[in-house]
């Protein structure tokens, strides 16, 4: 059996009742991803469950307390396949406290549109493609918008 590395990701929106914008990070490194743009989260640690290393990695990374929403299922238990190693489970979520700041893995966070160009130009980690793509499915025209 194959042992897939868990990874976490949060779809921090501005709100789960009506989500507009997507808060997104550009990554610092490793050199292969260092510029492209990113869900913020990272490996679900020995011990945690996955919403628990989810929180972590949120806080560590932006300095937020989030609540999560829905998950965001990909095509496996695992998620969304990254590579041949690795697997990242991604859920909605919104800030309740704190500013998020790019502390760590960021040099750069930015507040996109869900419905913008804007959001498909950024270049992504390759692998992410299709959870924007469907995130922005999830949140589109057939979501109640206020
Ligand atoms: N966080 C995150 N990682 C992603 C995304 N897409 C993608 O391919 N990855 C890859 C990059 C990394 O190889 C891996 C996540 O590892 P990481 O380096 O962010 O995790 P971490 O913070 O726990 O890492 P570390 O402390 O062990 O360095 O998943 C994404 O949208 N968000």
């Amino acid at each position: 059996m194959t042992f897939i590395k868990q990874i976490v990701g949060g779809a921090l929106v501005d709100s789960l009742m009506a989500p507009r914008k997507l808060l997104v990070g550009r990554r610092t490194a490793p050199p292969e991803f260092a510029g492209m743009w990113e869900f913020p989260g990272g490996k679900v640690e020995s011990g945690e469950s996955a919403q628990q290393g989810l929180h972590r990695e949120l806080a560590e990374e932006l300095g937020v307390e989030v609540i999560l929403g829905e998950e965001l299922a990909g095509p496996t238990a695992e998620g969304w396949p990254l590579n041949n190693k690795a697997s990242m489970r991604v859920w909605l979520g919104e800030i309740v406290a704190g500013t998020p700041k790019p502390l760590e893995d960021h040099d750069e966070l930015r507040w996109v549109c869900l419905d913008s160009n804007e959001l498909l130009e950024l270049p992504w980690i390759p692998a992410d493609l299709p959870i924007v793509r469907a995130l922005m499915a999830r949140t589109g025209p057939a979501t109640s918008r206020g």
